[in-house]
């Protein structure tokens, strides 16, 4: 294995290693910038082919919630943890005691939850060793499955999309792309049949497709089946990636035939300069840290209390941010993702000008529930 660079983790506060041989845990934790309070993000589990590809993975998550954070003007820094196993073997409930322990020795500088491959049940376990974990179920006092507003956010930048493209924000007959039916494409393609939308899916596990056809039944819009390689290839109004991260690439992008990409996915883009080829082919780039912000907005909203129309207030707010960057992209001549991401150091330099003003009568703004 070749060695961890300073010149590697050089955008980053902090990078933690947590090995555990007794249980077999195998994580890593990034804080990315805590200029606007502790570090939040959810925790990956995946079988990820090498330590290289687990690392490379945690630090563009981590900056991701930094840019999403400060995007969904929540009170809190980019930090992201990945274990290391697969998900569907490899996971016990003393696995995700031993993650807790490691979370709790950073003492309230990393909040953490669901993510890819993990459930609320996993944090429930985690949450046994430290209490420093989001998106708990709402019998241990949490705000429930974050996916769930999650989907919400996607659907209200699905309708940006299709408010700035075609004038109306109705979603009734168009085509959607849906890569990935876990816990949130599965609701956002849900949704979009339920809704009139004729919806192409595919997912690497058989298994949700089939859920999905079964429920589809019921619902005015139609679903079908592809492969997990002709999903970039279909007929299809807006692509909806909702699984894995660098799919938007010099490959992919030449096999697009929809007007627009918006989906769930974290690092939907493999580079940034992929947001200009977007633009080059005519193709709307929904900002992903922005899209997808929802789950966000839930679990650092528990941290002061659960409050769900709150929850629902600014998640609908992401329409408004995300009309606003296309508005602004467009008179500017940039990619949707230089406009978001000069919006988010714009506020971001702001912002860290008012934390810096200490007074002992006025407690950080992220004093929160530890
Ligand atoms: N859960 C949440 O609230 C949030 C999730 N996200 C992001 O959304 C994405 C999906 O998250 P979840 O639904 O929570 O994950 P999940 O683990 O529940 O679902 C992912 C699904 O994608 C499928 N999949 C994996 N590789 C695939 C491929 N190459 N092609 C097609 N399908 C594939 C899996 O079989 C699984 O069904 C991730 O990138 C995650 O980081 C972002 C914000 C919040
Ligand atoms: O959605 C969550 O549970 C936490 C936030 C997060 O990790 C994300 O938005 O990627």
């Amino acid at each position: 294995m070749s060695t961890v660079t300073f010149d590697q983790i050089s955008e980053h506060e902090q990078v933690m290693f947590c090995n555990d041989p007794h249980t077999g845990l195998k994580a890593i934790i990034a804080i990315h910038n805590t200029t606007l309070g502790p570090a939040l993000g959810g925790c990956r589990m995946l079988p990820y082919k090498s330590e290289e590809e687990a690392l490379t993975d945690v630090l563009r998550l981590s900056k991701g919630m930094t840019y999403k954070c400060v995007a969904a003007d929540v009170d809190f820094g980019g930090g992201k943890a990945v274990i290391i196993g697969d998900p569907r073997k490899d996971k016990t409930p003393e696995l995700f005691r031993a993650f807790g322990q490691f979370v709790q020795s950073l003492n309230g500088r990393f909040y953490t939850g669901t993510d890819m491959g993990t459930t609320p049940e996993d944090f429930v376990q985690a949450y046994k060793e430290t209490s420093f974990i989001v998106g708990l179920p709402e019998e241990y006092g949490g705000n429930g499955d974050s996916s769930v507003t999650t989907a919400f956010g996607v659907m209200q930048g699905l309708r940006a999309v299709s408010q700035f493209l075609w004038g109306t924000d109705v979603l009734t007959e168009r085509v959607f792309a849906v890569q990935g039916l876990g816990k949130v494409g599965f609701k956002v393609a849900e949704g979009l049949l339920k809704e009139g939308a004729n919806v192409y899916v595919t997912d690497v596990d058989p298994e949700t497709i089939a859920k999905l056809e079964e429920k589809a039944y019921q619902y005015p819009g139609h679903v079908q089946a592809v492969t997990a390689d002709d999903i970039y290839g279909v007929g299809a109004d807006v692509f909806v990636p909702c699984a894995i991260g660098g799919i938007i690439n010099d490959e992919t992008i030449e096999r697009l035939k929809v007007k627009a990409v918006c989906g769930a996915a974290n690092n939907q883009l493999l580079e940034d300069r992929h947001g200009k080829v977007l633009q080059a082919k005519n193709i709307l780039y929904a900002p992903d840290y922005i899209v997808n912000a929802g789950g966000l907005i839930q679990v650092s909203d528990e941290l002061y209390g659960p409050n769900k129309a709150r929850v629902l207030k600014k998640t609908r707010a992401l329409y408004d941010t995300l009309f606003e960057i296309f508005q602004s992209a467009e008179k500017k001549a940039v990619s949707t993702v230089e406009a978001a991401n000069q919006f988010v150091e714009e506020r971001l330099q702001k912002r860290a000008r008012l934390n810096s003003f200490f007074s002992p009568d006025n407690p950080p703004k992220w004093r929160v529930r530890r």
